[in-house]
């Protein structure tokens, strides 16, 4: 019997990149999910399908000591791919002490991927899911939650932080500070996301980050202010003080721009979402290219960002309370 899991992506309203180094972050889960589903084979190949990776998708297949895949899409996309998927696995198998297990997964998402809305984590939160399942293991969320931070870790060549994983597993609002990690109490915000198509590698992107922090004490200062809004922001959370998020998130994407995450499509989209009306807007995720989110309960944001030149795509975003689930 296949076994089918989905898992949420995420916005941060605070505090991506400055995680990586122990500061606290507050990502959101979004109503845009990954579903992963696995089927334990016979033999010990791993055979994986993404509908969506590319428009015409893929399939490849290679045994536990690998092999040269037959595949009809460029190889660095599927290298990408495989990392992640590969590595929960090898999670899986761990988890449920069978080395050898084989499976067939298909990968479905409708989040878009490398765009800061969180689809490596989802895939892997889903993946992980799905395959200790399919042998027999039950885990909690928070066990699959660092099982598929071991993976974000490995992937992205040791800079990860647990806060994408956690959130997507947990579901709803989360806090993450180095490996505490709790769910918040967060009300329904009202998220607008801009897409400017493009996608972006976060390993390459925290490495930037790294490199800046370690030449200049300002850099490494930057991060720590990034910790202080965070620390600000999670009180006008709480009090469900939207003009006040808005005026964090707005300073947030400034620090982030002096780390040179930013782009000049994201910049544009920010601006424009400003102009519009929104209480505030930033990019989300690692940056370079990818999504920004705002915060307005109207629709001027959404049709201000849909006639953004740099702008492919602007959605609604509702938090998603439900993190990762069997289908
Ligand atoms: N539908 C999918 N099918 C297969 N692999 C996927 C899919 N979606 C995402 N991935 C994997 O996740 C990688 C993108 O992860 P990356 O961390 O760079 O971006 P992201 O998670 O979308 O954004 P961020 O980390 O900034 O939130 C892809 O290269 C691919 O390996
Ligand atoms: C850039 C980063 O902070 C968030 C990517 O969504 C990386 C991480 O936390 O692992
Ligand atoms: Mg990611």
């Amino acid at each position: 019997m296949p076994t089918t899991s989905s898992a949420p992506g995420k916005v941060y309203l605070f505090g991506e990149h400055a995680v990586v180094y122990g500061e606290p972050a507050v990502p959101c889960a979004i109503e845009r999910r990954a579903s992963v589903t696995v089927r334990e084979r016979d033999d010990d190949r791993l055979r994986v399908s993404a509908d969506d990776l590319t428009l015409d998708g893929f399939t490849v297949e290679y045994g536990v000591d690998g092999g040269s895949p037959d595949v009809d899409v460029p190889t660095p996309l599927i290298e990408a791919a495989m990392g992640y998927v590969d590595a929960s696995v090898a999670a899986a198998r761990d988890a449920a002490g069978r080395p050898q297990a084989g499976f067939d997964v298909e990968i479905e998402s409708d989040i878009p991927l490398g765009a800061g809305l969180g689809s490596s984590a989802a895939v892997v939160v889903a993946a992980v899911d799905a395959a200790t399942r399919e042998l027999g293991v039950e885990l909690a969320p928070e066990e699959v939650a660092e099982y598929a931070y071991e993976v974000e870790y490995e992937v992205q060549e040791g800079e990860a932080s647990r806060a994408d994983t956690f959130c997507s597993a947990m579901g709803g609002a989360v806090r993450v500070e180095g490996d505490a990690c709790e769910t918040l109490d967060a009300p329904d915000l009202p998220f607008v996301v801009g897409y400017d198509g493009a996608s972006h590698d976060t390993g390459a992107l925290v490495a930037g980050v790294r490199a800046l922090k370690d030449e200049y004490d300002f850099a490494e200062d930057t991060v720590e202010a990034i910790g202080d809004l965070v620390r600000q922001g999670e009180d006008a959370l709480a009090e469900g003080d939207v003009a006040e998020l808005g005026r964090l998130m707005d300073f947030n994407h400034g620090l982030l721009s002096a780390l040179g995450v930013s782009a000049r499509s994201l910049d544009e989209m920010v601006w424009a979402a400003r102009d519009a009306g929104a209480s505030g807007a930033k990019l989300t995720g690692a940056g370079g290219g990818g999504c920004i989110v705002a915060l307005d309960a109207g629709d001027s944001t959404e049709t201000a960002l849909s006639l953004t030149p740099t702008c492919a795509e602007a959605f609604r975003a509702s938090l998603a309370h439900e993190g990762v689930r069997a289908e």
